[in-house]
């Protein structure tokens, strides 16, 4: 059974004419592996001074659409980004984007200190006091070398070298994959307070939803290489409800047709709602506005099926 296709909220074919306050703009984008379509005509709008959460489950496309706004492949479709054609204007584009794709990718004999260096070298916005502020308070010392860090300590230097670049875009793949849950908080802590303006725009692609919800102004939903869901949070927060039904007003409540249920003890039912007025819903028993994990997995209920 596949879940009701969620309609996204924002209309992609505006883009041109809203490009000032867009960083991201896809329409028509489709891209087919050998075996497999991995994005299928699909469309979103990324605006300026955002943090989007890109999710969805493993091999629903995410991070084939982030390699398609950074040009590191071809793709049928139209695609802005920063108003460039990552196709045609990588180079330029690059200079305004940052991206972090793997902790691995830092080779393991280099130190900190020639890491930073090299950053500096060939990067124009690139400030390294900013640098190494971020790397005081973290046991990173300039003569450490990569092999001898650990996983969490990588993303440290990884961070401090992208988080000193000032770009209008931040790329963030996965970005806290393998860590601990101190890293993670402070990870994204210090994401928000050090780096995040209204003139830079973060997308991140994380299976960590709790993690990031807090942090995350918009969210996109992506399934079978369709963006499914387009959404402030704040707009998220107003459209989906979970009540906690009671049993004798399961059926009732099931009229609404609600996205999707789940049962708890004692006859109790927890519905999530899409679009229901609230009032409404409040005669069935105990609102509250959803988590988006149990959104998440409401919305892709039956893609393994
Ligand atoms: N180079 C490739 N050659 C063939 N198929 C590919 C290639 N890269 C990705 N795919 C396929 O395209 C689909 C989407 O992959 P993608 O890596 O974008 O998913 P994802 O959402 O990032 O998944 P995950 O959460 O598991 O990282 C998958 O079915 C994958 O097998």
């Amino acid at each position: 059974m596949n879940a009701a296709p969620l309609t996204t909220d924002r209309d992609p074919d505006l883009g041109n004419a809203r490009a000032t306050g867009t960083v991201v703009s896809a329409s028509h984008l489709r891209k087919a592996y050998k075996n497999k379509v991995a994005l299928d005509d699909t469309a979103f709008e990324i605006p300026a001074g955002r943090i989007v959460g890109l999710i969805g489950p493993n091999g629903a496309g995410k991070t084939t659409a982030l390699k398609a706004m950074l040009g590191l492949i071809p793709f049928e479709g139209h695609m802005s980004v920063l108003g460039r054609d990552p196709r045609t204007d990588r180079d330029e584009l690059m200079r305004d984007v940052c991206f972090i794709a793997d902790v691995a990718v830092l080779p393991r004999w280099i130190r900190v200190s020639e890491a930073i260096e090299f950053v500096a070298g060939v990067h124009p916005r690139f400030d390294r006091a900013r640098c190494e502020r971020f790397l005081q308070g973290t046991q990173l010392k300039p003569r450490m070398r990569v092999r001898e860090l650990s996983k969490g300590m990588i993303v440290q230097l990884h961070l401090a070298l992208v988080m000193a670049i000032d770009a209008k875009l931040l790329v963030l793949d996965e970005p806290t994959l393998g860590l601990d849950i101190l890293y993670r908080k402070q990870f994204y802590q210090r994401l928000l307070e050090d780096y995040f303006d209204e003139d830079k725009t973060i997308l991140i692609t994380t299976h960590q939803v709790e993690e990031v919800e807090h942090i995350l102004t918009d969210v996109m939903f992506i399934r079978d290489g369709k963006v499914v869901l387009n959404s402030e949070m704040d707009v998220v927060g107003e459209r989906f409800t979970e009540v906690l039904v009671n049993a004798d007003q399961a059926e009732a409540a099931r009229a609404l047709k609600p996205l999707d249920e789940r049962a708890l003890p004692f006859g109790k039912t927890v519905m999530l709602f899409d679009g229901a007025p609230r009032e409404q819903l409040a005669g069935f028993g105990e609102t509250r506005t959803p988590g988006l994990a149990d959104l998440f997995v409401a919305t892709m209920k039956g893609t393994y099926a």
